[in-house]
């Protein structure tokens, strides 16, 4: 719960341009959205890339709000504070509201293109298993202490990610972990955070419509390292050493680095290599000594996430043989790798790549465990990166026996449109263009024989799928199991 303050106490913490009306109201709540607005809430009016909140800023004042952030005074009679961008110093508003949670706990923040949701989890397995009350924030929603709360984004507003984290502070939470995505980093999302450690998984294409090069890509993910300052000592900053992004993300780091990684000197070298198709088996090298690590998702990706993972538990200090056993109790991430048994002779796996280097990882990983044929159903979203679409055509390509192109979340983009953009990068392998999804389903699985695997690839544990702004029931693992028992397989998941 926020604690009411004075306007002028709220806004010490941020650069003023210029104010008006009486600083000592004072301020219950901090809101950016006027369908929100709480009474006694701070209404801040964000320039958005849709529409702009200064547009609401009546309404918000009508349900309630006593006071306004703006970046240009509003004819409105109610105590103003102007600032040259105000989405940036939302996160600094929320945090002194919400008493400044990430100073009262342990937060760990994991950036990277893919593994984000798979390491938060790890960590947060981790982190019970040594006794310690957990948070999570990221892809799937928010998990405060065991209990489930739905979200939309990987990384929420800067305001939800304040509350969300003096939640946690409220019940006893000692240690949150969260997923930062790029697009947080650019919108100011995790300012007025104080991370104890970051995490990088590795970076490749993706989002190059929001951020347009690779290197605003990476310069957005960096600043969670150059950011690791503040009260809270000691920090740290994991990096990957095999990723083509490490030296410039160890030169931006204010915290000392740690490396990891399997081909590379590094810090935690992974060694002894062992990929099944039941998960992966490896030692990791470090400056203590060695530790056997056991982790149930498998493929080489899932060994870098594991040791990202083990990395931080060994380095804020928990017994590295704990640390191993907690992540060999994890079951998996629910839409990771996620194998759908229903008694068929063939294999049924159910994936979120959705990235191109995403997708190469699965297939090959499937590939290295499929005696027969690998069937890949995949497509691309609609209003996102254009240009991953022939690459990841190309991803499937190298490996898979058949690819089924369908669709994926089209959005507002002609579902047809984007899978003639997935078929430019398809090459070598035989394919077929499905546009509706259970249908593609649905064929994979009547053209599986015995000892082939079908990879489900892009949605993973959605439950959903948008046409147009429209949001449908959908979810890969239940349509795979409504087919498989479609076509006689048994009743119950064996
Ligand atoms: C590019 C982007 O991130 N846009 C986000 C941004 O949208 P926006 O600035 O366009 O907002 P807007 O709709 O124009 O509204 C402007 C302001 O007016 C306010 N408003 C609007 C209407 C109204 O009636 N009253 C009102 O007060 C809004 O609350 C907002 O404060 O602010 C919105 C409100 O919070 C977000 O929902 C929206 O996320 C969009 C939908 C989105 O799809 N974001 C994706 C790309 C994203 O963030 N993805 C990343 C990465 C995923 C990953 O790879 O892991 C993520 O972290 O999820
Ligand atoms: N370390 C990795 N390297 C490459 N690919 C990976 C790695 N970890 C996971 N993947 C692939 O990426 C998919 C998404 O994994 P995960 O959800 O952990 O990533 P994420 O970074 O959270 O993604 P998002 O950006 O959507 O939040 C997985 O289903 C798998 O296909
Ligand atoms: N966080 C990613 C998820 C993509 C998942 C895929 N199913 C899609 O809809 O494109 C994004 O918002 O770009
Ligand atoms: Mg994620």
């Amino acid at each position: 719960m926020p604690t009411a303050k004075s306007l002028a106490e709220i806004i010490k913490v941020i650069e003023v341009m210029a104010s008006s009306g009486d600083s000592q109201i004072i301020v219950s709540g901090i809101s950016m959205d006027s369908r929100q607005v709480q009474p006694g809430d701070l209404y801040a009016c964000v320039p958005g890339f849709k529409v702009d909140g200064h547009d609401f800023a009546v309404k918000a004042i009508a349900t309630g709000a006593v006071a306004l952030v703006v970046d240009h005074f509003l004819p409105i009679d109610v105590p103003q504070v102007k600032v040259s961008n105000v989405r940036q110093v939302l996160g600094q508003l929320a945090a002194t509201v919400y008493d400044h949670p990430s100073e009262q706990l342990e937060l760990v923040g994991v950036t990277g293109t893919n593994g984000k949701t798979t390491i938060t989890y790890l960590i947060e397995k981790i982190g019970t298993k040594h006794g310690k009350k957990v948070g999570l924030i990221g892809t799937l929603g928010a998990r405060i202490d065991g209990r489930e709360i739905p979200g939309e984004r990987t990384t929420p507003e800067a305001i939800e990610v304040q509350k969300l984290l003096g939640d946690m502070v409220a019940v006893g939470v000692s240690l949150a972990v969260m997923e930062v995505s790029s697009h947080a980093m650019d919108l100011g999302r995790v300012s007025g955070c104080e991370f104890d450690a970051g995490i990088f998984t590795n970076l490749t294409q993706d989002h190059l419509d929001y951020h347009k090069t690779m290197e605003d890509y990476l310069a957005a993910k960096s600043r969670l390292f150059s950011g690791l300052e503040g009260k809270k000592q000691p920090k740290v900053s994991i990096l990957n050493g095999d990723d083509s992004s490490y030296s410039k993300l160890s030169q931006a780091s204010s915290a000392p680095v740690v490396s990891y990684g399997i081909h590379n000197e590094v810090d935690y070298r992974a060694e002894d290599v062992e990929v099944t198709s039941e998960g992966v088996r490896f030692v990791v090298r470090f400056h203590e000594g060695i530790q056997e690590i056991r982790y149930s998702t498998p493929g080489v990706f899932s060994v870098y996430n594991a040791l990202a993972a083990f990395v931080w538990g060994v380095e804020r200090g928990f017994d590295s043989a704990t640390v191993a056993e907690a992540l060999a109790e994890i079951p998996g991430v629910p839409g990771r790798f996620e194998s759908i048994r229903l008694g068929q002779p063939f294999q049924v796996i159910v994936d979120y790549a959705h990235t191109p280097d995403g997708l190469e990882n699965v297939v090959r990983t499937a590939r290295g465990f499929t005696k027969g044929r690998l069937i890949t159903v995949f497509g691309c979203g609609g209003d996102r990166d254009k240009g991953k679409r022939p690459i990841m055509g190309e991803a499937a390509s190298m490996g898979s026996n058949f690819l089924i192109v369908t669709s994926d979340n089209p959005r507002t983009e002609e579902p047809d449109q984007i899978i003639k953009e997935v078929l430019l990068g398809i090459s070598g392998v035989d394919y077929v263009a499905l546009r509706d999804r259970r249908e593609a389903i649905w064929s994979a699985c009547r053209m599986a024989k015995a000892g082939d695997t079908i990879l489900i690839a892009g949605k993973g544990h959605e439950t959903y799928q948008i046409f147009g702004t429209e949001i449908h029931p959908f979810d890969d693992r239940e349509v795979a199991r409504e087919a498989l028992r479609g076509l006689g397989y048994g009743q119950v998941d064996c």
